[in-house]
């Protein structure tokens, strides 16, 4: 815990004493001072914040969990579990604090009474609850990863590695409402950030290759049963080496299109395929995935004049990364090896990828990421269109930078 602002400076024998007649609730901080060779002792404290934690045991949830473990997140905050369907039991305890049980998810007395709530729970979830809260007269911090609130006025999509300039001006105004951003979104600005940061994109055409944990849990369940499926259909012919690949590939053919394989979530089969569609269709022929790439990014970087980015959203069989393929017409003619200076300095977790091939096999694949923090970017080069246009490949963890790690990192601007 940073230590802030002590309140006192003196000599520790006094302090105690006065510390053990006053027996604060609140965290206590002793710093030991040096002043001219000469040492004091400062003690400083500060009401530890009630955060409401609302989903933590879903997938993005889980994550987030597992990284304010990693970060001792908990030791800053008074945690407090919510459930919507198994209040009354045991709450978890991660950080090694104990948290009594679970309460109700929806009570707003409950909610009331605490300082920041932070829900992966879903946008249907918060569609409720958020303005049942606001109307009772709640003032606490909201940190949210459903899409509901992102495009409010009076909300503020996080990702403060890119936009922390935003999230402070915010703070200062009185915002309390924090949305993570559209995992495609964020996790394109991690990796391009430093582009954007200097003002040279003047638009940006993507086509994403989407992982199957973008759409929860039971995608990824389907996803794994019919590769399955498709494999032990196969399974002898592939022991033997001589068997024809293509009544190799007639048999799985058949079977994805024979209806067996099971395609509840995704309504088509994925394995051995791909789906040129996420989430709903707009009027303007868009997918909301893909309308979200421009409204999310602008409002982000909180531009002044709109910088166009379009393309096509597309979901692979990839677990849990997302990667990108972009095409960028920047402002001006910017030599290659700056333009990966700007980007490798732009924030501490992207990694510029050198435009090689083995090193782009090894380095830039959910295989290669997924699970870590890293967002790289390479197959950087000028295309033929002309030296403005630039080609640039990302992948990200949509799970953590994609979804859980802006919003642990909102807490801690909060706490700290
Ligand atoms: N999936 C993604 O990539 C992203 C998702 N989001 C947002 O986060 C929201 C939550 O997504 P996600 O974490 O995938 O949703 P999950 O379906 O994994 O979890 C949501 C809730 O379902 C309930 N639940 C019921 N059964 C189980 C079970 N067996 N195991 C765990 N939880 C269970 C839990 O609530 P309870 O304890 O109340 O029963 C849990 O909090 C999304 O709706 C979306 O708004 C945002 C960015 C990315
Ligand atoms: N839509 C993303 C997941 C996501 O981040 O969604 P949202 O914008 O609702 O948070 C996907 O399916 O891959």
């Amino acid at each position: 815990m940073p230590y802030r602002q002590p309140t006192v400076i003196s000599d520790i024998a006094e302090k105690t004493a006065a510390i053990d007649l006053i027996h604060l609730p609140e965290m206590l901080h002793f710093v030991r001072l040096e002043d001219r060779g000469k040492s004091h002792f400062a003690f400083g404290y500060q009401k530890m914040k009630s955060v409401g934690l609302v989903g933590w045991r879903g997938m993005v949830g889980s994550v987030l969990m597992q990284r304010m473990s990693e970060e001792r997140d908990f030791d800053a905050i008074r945690p407090v579990f919510f459930s919507t369907s198994q209040h009354g039991q045991a709450a978890p305890s991660f950080g090694g604090q104990s948290a009594g049980v679970l309460q109700d998810a929806t009570d707003i007395e409950a909610l009331r009474a605490l300082d920041i709530i932070i829900t992966c729970q879903g946008g249907d979830y918060t569609n409720d609850v958020y303005p049942k809260l606001r109307a009772s007269g709640w003032q606490g911090y909201w940190i949210d990863a459903a899409s509901s609130l992102r495009m409010k006025d009076d909300a503020i999509i996080i990702l403060d590695p890119v936009n922390h300039q935003v999230i402070r001006q915010g703070l200062d105004k009185g915002i309390k409402t924090f949305v993570g951003g559209n995992c495609t979104v964020s996790l394109m600005l991690m990796a391009l950030g430093g582009l954007f940061a200097n003002d040279l994109v003047e638009w940006a055409s993507v086509a994403t290759y989407q992982a199957a944990s973008g759409g929860g849990a039971r995608h990824m369940r389907e996803l794994l049963t019919q590769m399955g499926m498709l494999h032990d259909h196969v399974a002898k012919e592939l022991q033997h080496p001589a068997s024809a690949i293509l009544d190799i590939e007639r048999k799985v053919t058949e079977m994805t299109r024979s209806g067996v394989l099971p395609t509840d979530n995704f309504g088509v089969p994925l394995a051995g395929s791909l789906i040129p569609w996420i989430d709903k269709q707009l009027d303007n022929g868009q997918s909301r995935e893909e309308w979200k790439g421009q409204a999310e990014t602008n409002k982000i970087l909180a531009t002044r004049q709109i910088i166009p980015v379009d393309g096509l959203c597309v979901r692979v069989g990839a677990l849990r990364c997302h990667s990108q393929a972009f095409t960028l017409k920047l402002k001006k003619d910017v030599p290659l090896p700056e333009i990966e200076q700007l980007l490798a300095n732009h924030n501490d977790w992207v990694k510029v990828v050198p435009n090689d091939r083995e090193l782009s096999m090894r380095e830039l694949t959910p295989a290669a990421v997924t699970g870590t923090l890293t967002t790289p970017v390479g197959r950087l080069r000028k295309l033929n269109m002309g030296p403005e246009y630039l080609s640039a490949f990302t992948v990200g963890d949509q799970l953590l930078w994609g979804a859980a790690e802006p919003l642990r990192r909102m807490l801690r601007l909060l706490v700290d």
